[in-house]
């Protein structure tokens, strides 16, 4: 699905200030994969997202998404199909908003037809199915909401809109432990579940170790450790 051939990203190229992140990176990552990037700070993490979102170009190398070659004019077209949750609880919802505008808003993004009554419904079975406990709450503003429900709830909007592929910047860094466990169950069973393929990065060794089914290392721009791993599975408990 998403495809990396020695890929070079360098910023400020022949400036005093010239950065290499990422070095001749070469990674594959099927449909329906669910990887976890670790790696320190400066290593090129964040870089490998923004090339895979189009917002930085490679200065090397080649980005191609189902075997083409991304063409960076048109940006707009990777976020048709790439959800994403970031860090920070607030940046990924509306916190003024309501549950429901929230909702709506959210499916108004990508490429289909909207139409609000069929759009409600969706987003109401989506949440009861995940069991969150929102969906009697659609008309609580979203910013009273606790850190792991703002974070659930921004999964939930980034895959209503369908992608096929979800980008998690460290989207459990700012939860306590209880929470952070309760948002990556849910980040498992979209996995599995509604099928989409998960790209996310982390700082949580814990976490690392426990989710997803491979594990890339990244250290000063190159990928240093790639395997597939056999997870215990866990038991899962109500979200
Ligand atoms: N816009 C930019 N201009 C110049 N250098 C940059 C820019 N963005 C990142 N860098 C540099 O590129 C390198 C990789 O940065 P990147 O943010 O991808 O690392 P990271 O692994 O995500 O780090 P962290 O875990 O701290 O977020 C770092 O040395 C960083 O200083």
């Amino acid at each position: 699905m998403v495809e990396f051939k020695d890929l070079t990203v360098t910023y400020n190229p022949g400036m005093e200030n010239e950065r290499v992140a990422l070095k001749n990176v070469s990674l594959t990552v099927l449909e329906g994969q669910f990887v976890t990037i670790v790696g320190p700070n400066g290593a090129g993490k964040s870089t490998l997202l923004k090339v895979i979102l189009g917002e930085v170009q490679p200065t090397s190398g080649l980005y191609m998404i189902d075997g083409k070659t991304m063409n960076y004019m048109k940006p707009h077209k990777l976020a048709e199909f790439i959800g994403r949750v970031y860090q920070d609880p607030n940046t990924g919802i509306f916190p003024a908003l309501t549950i429901a505008e929230n909702l709506i808003i959210a499916s108004k993004k990508g490429n289909r037809p909207f139409k609000f009554s069929s759009v409600k419904e969706e987003a109401i079975s989506l949440l009861r199915d995940l069991g969150l406990g929102l969906e009697d709450r659609l008309k609580t503003k979203a910013g009273e909401l606790s850190g792991g429900q703002k974070q659930s709830l921004a999964m939930v909007m980034a895959i209503l809109s369908k992608p096929r592929l979800l980008l998690l910047d460290e989207h459990t860094a700012s939860l306590d432990p209880d929470s952070a466990s309760r948002v990556m169950e849910l980040t498992e069973r979209i996995n599995r579940e509604y099928d989409i393929t998960i790209i996310m990065i982390t700082h949580n060794m814990d976490i690392a170790n426990s989710y997803g089914e491979r594990l890339m290392r990244l250290m000063e721009g190159e990928v240093v450790n790639d395997g597939m791993r056999n997870i215990v599975p866990r038991v899962t408990s109500a979200v």
